[in-house]
């Protein structure tokens, strides 16, 4: 069991970087608790994959550390990390018998054979292995195949931690549910620190209790489902998490208003006062589809939009719309009456985000 620290550590795979773009991971410091239920979610190529190697010891950080419970461990080989990793595509040995397989991690550490049968027996049971434990392995589909790597990853019970690269990308979409929530299950049962690689915001959500969200290197965001919902730290996660994700708008800031070109966005006299202090022109307003109140007749302050197009997606709908050049997402509920051609949109100042050189900036909310 192990709580795991990055400390200032970076990775460039060139021998000469030279700019922050030749660095899979920048320069970053993160903490992975003893006993959480982590995903590390991100697009392809943002360096999910460079960092866990990182942890597990597959490639040393060009700098800084990893700590595991206070010890630097940048020196030690996988084998002697006590790390498991399960990575996307099943490794398993095809000769040997499922039961050989999943015995394996414990037979290599010496654990006497009485000790072996029951608890290979217990992770083929939570797995639904047990009718497979004396079948070759050259002989299971893809997602029985997987299933062993994982009950691999888990069998042995003194691991610091068990890492999961895309574990579910080759099992089919009916069982990926059920063995999420599988893992789930055991995460609860053994209190074992995991970390869940993915780039699918529902396997991270519904998986982990935190998901670290990285882009470009590096974590932009650590946080609860819910925070990374309600309260994106980058622009980032905002397009990333939802669907549709948040919109933006550039804006700026007068003395007594916050400006999208010449239109005036009512917003309280905090939100632009926090804004002329972020000394930065980089500035957006940023809001999410499901929090925009809209009327199909002008009202006060209202923002006047031209709709374009209302997509039903069964329970509820999803309007498009332009305020001046800015394409708008908002979510309608079924029992919101239709806007046709032009339509009136409100921001609560509880749901707008504000962000300057596309970070959030707090603001107080009175
Ligand atoms: N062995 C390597 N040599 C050089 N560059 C690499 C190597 N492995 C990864 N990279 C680069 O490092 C960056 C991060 O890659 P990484 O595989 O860690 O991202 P990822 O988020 O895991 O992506 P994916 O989900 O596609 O695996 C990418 O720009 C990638 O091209």
């Amino acid at each position: 069991m192990a709580e795991i620290i990055l400390k200032s550590l970076a990775h460039s795979y060139s021998e000469n970087p030279s700019s922050p773009q030749d660095y899979a991971i920048r320069e970053m410091s993160h903490t992975w608790h003893q006993g959480g239920a982590y995903a590390l979610l991100g697009p392809s190529g943002c360096g999910k994959s460079t960092l866990l190697n990182i942890i597990s010891g597959l490639l040393n950080p060009s700098e800084g550390d990893v700590i595991f419970d206070q010890r630097i461990v940048n020196d030690l080989p996988p084998e002697e990390r006590n790390i498991a990793q399960v990575f996307q595509f099943p490794v398993v040995y095809d000769t040997m018998t499922v039961f050989d397989n999943l015995a394996f991690p414990l037979r290599n550490i010496g654990t006497p054979e009485s000790k072996v049968k029951p608890r290979v027996r217990e992770i083929a049971d939570i797995l639904d292995l047990t009718a497979q434990l004396t079948r070759k392995a050259k002989n299971l589909t893809a997602d029985e195949k997987q299933k062993v790597s994982m009950g691999r990853g888990l069998v042995r019970d003194d691991v610091s931690a068990i890492l999961f690269d895309e574990p579910l990308t080759v099992i089919d979409p009916q069982l990926k549910w059920k063995l999420r929530r599988k893992l789930k299950e055991i995460h609860e049962q053994f209190n074992i620190t995991m970390i869940y690689v993915t780039h699918d915001q529902l396997e991270a959500s519904t998986f982990a209790d935190k998901i670290a969200v990285m882009y470009a290197g590096q974590v932009v965001q650590f946080g609860t489902p819910t925070e990374l919902f309600e309260a994106p730290a980058h622009t980032f996660v905002g397009y990333f998490i939802g669907s549709p994700g948040m919109n933006f708008i550039p804006v700026s800031a007068t003395s007594e208003a916050l400006m999208y070109g010449d239109l005036s966005i009512p917003v309280g006299q905090r939100l632009v006062d926090a804004a002329r202090r972020c000394g930065t022109d980089n500035l957006k307003l940023g809001i999410r589809p499901e929090f925009i109140e809209v009327a199909v007749a002008p009202g006060d302050g209202d923002l006047e939009v031209s709709v374009k197009d209302v997509q039903d997606l069964g329970t509820y709908r999803i309007m498009s719309c332009y305020l001046g050049e800015e394409l708008f997402k908002v979510r309608l509920n079924e029992d919101q009456p239709l806007p046709h051609g032009l339509a009136y949109l409100r921001f609560p100042e509880r749901w707008l985000g504000l962000y300057a050189d596309e970070y959030r900036v707090e603001i107080e909310h009175g």
